[in-house]
């Protein structure tokens, strides 16, 4: 489970301040995937990184089963698995070498971590290239690689920004199979999209983010029957023109 309230964060630098994340409040359940919509710049990735201990909430908080990810980072980064689609592996090592190490990292005994790279490499269909440099490695088999990375410790909480971003058309497929999975498994999902098919194959709760702010948050059913719609898209559309973005959305 996790608990956002009333996150706020505001970058600045020299020339302007940028409210990022503007008193934004959801929880996200085991066993269900939360959506975080929004146009570009929205705030969602801000707000998945202050959920994952990256950044620093000006205000508000953030918890992971029941850790503050400012006070409890270190607890909290043992629940989740952070992911982003845009994650460059890169250099020499092989995907067995990195997940050895990654394992190594979260304290994993020997023998677990060699069960995790099997089941992994099964489950993601990685034994082709599992023990070539991850420098020479298609984006697909990158993508896989990182996503193995990066749940080879069996975290509870999954956030996963922009999760099909990039990829072509059977990675993707893979990928929202694998979440699904993790959901059956009872594992708490959080994902960010601007995509609204993503969004309406995988989602079960969606937040709408305009400028920082939430402006809707409910179950993707609730959101269909308050606006009268059965399309995601039509009702993306809906809340922007009465949140006056239409020309950004
Ligand atoms: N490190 C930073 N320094 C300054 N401004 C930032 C920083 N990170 C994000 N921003 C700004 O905060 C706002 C929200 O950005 P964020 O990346 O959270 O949006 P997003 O919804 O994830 O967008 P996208 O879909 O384009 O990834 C944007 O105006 C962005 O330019």
């Amino acid at each position: 489970m996790v608990e956002i309230s009333s996150i706020e964060k505001t970058f600045e630098s020299r020339k302007k301040k940028v409210k990022a994340v503007d008193g934004v409040s959801f929880k996200a359940q085991p066993g269900r995937i939360y959506g975080l919509l929004g146009p570009n710049g929205a705030g969602k990735t801000t707000t998945l990184r202050i959920i994952a201990t990256l950044l620093k909430p000006d205000s508000g908080k953030a918890q992971v089963m029941g850790f503050d990810s400012v006070k409890d980072a270190t607890q909290v980064r043992k629940r989740i698995g952070f992911l982003t689609s845009d994650m460059k592996l890169s250099g020499n090592l092989t995907p067995r070498e990195l997940l050895q190490f990654f394992g190594e990292l979260n304290h994993m005994q020997n023998g677990d971590i060699k069960k995790a790279i099997r089941e992994m490499a099964e489950y993601l269909d990685m034994g082709e290239f599992l023990d070539k440099q991850v420098g020479k490695l298609s984006s697909g088999m990158k993508q896989k690689a990182a996503m193995a990375v990066s749940l080879i410790h069996n975290p509870e909480v999954i956030i996963f920004d922009e999760p099909t971003n990039g990829l072509d058309i059977l990675t993707a497929r893979t990928v929202t199979e694998f979440l699904k999975d993790y959901r059956r498994q009872g594992k708490t999902i959080i994902i960010s999209t601007h995509i609204m098919a993503v969004a309406e194959k995988l989602c079960d709760n969606v937040g709408i983010i305009f400028k920082g702010r939430l402006v809707e948050n409910d179950s993707l059913e609730g959101l269909y029957g308050k606006f009268n719609e059965d399309n995601l898209e039509d009702l993306f559309f809906k809340v922007a023109e009465r949140e006056g973005i239409m020309e950004n959305a």
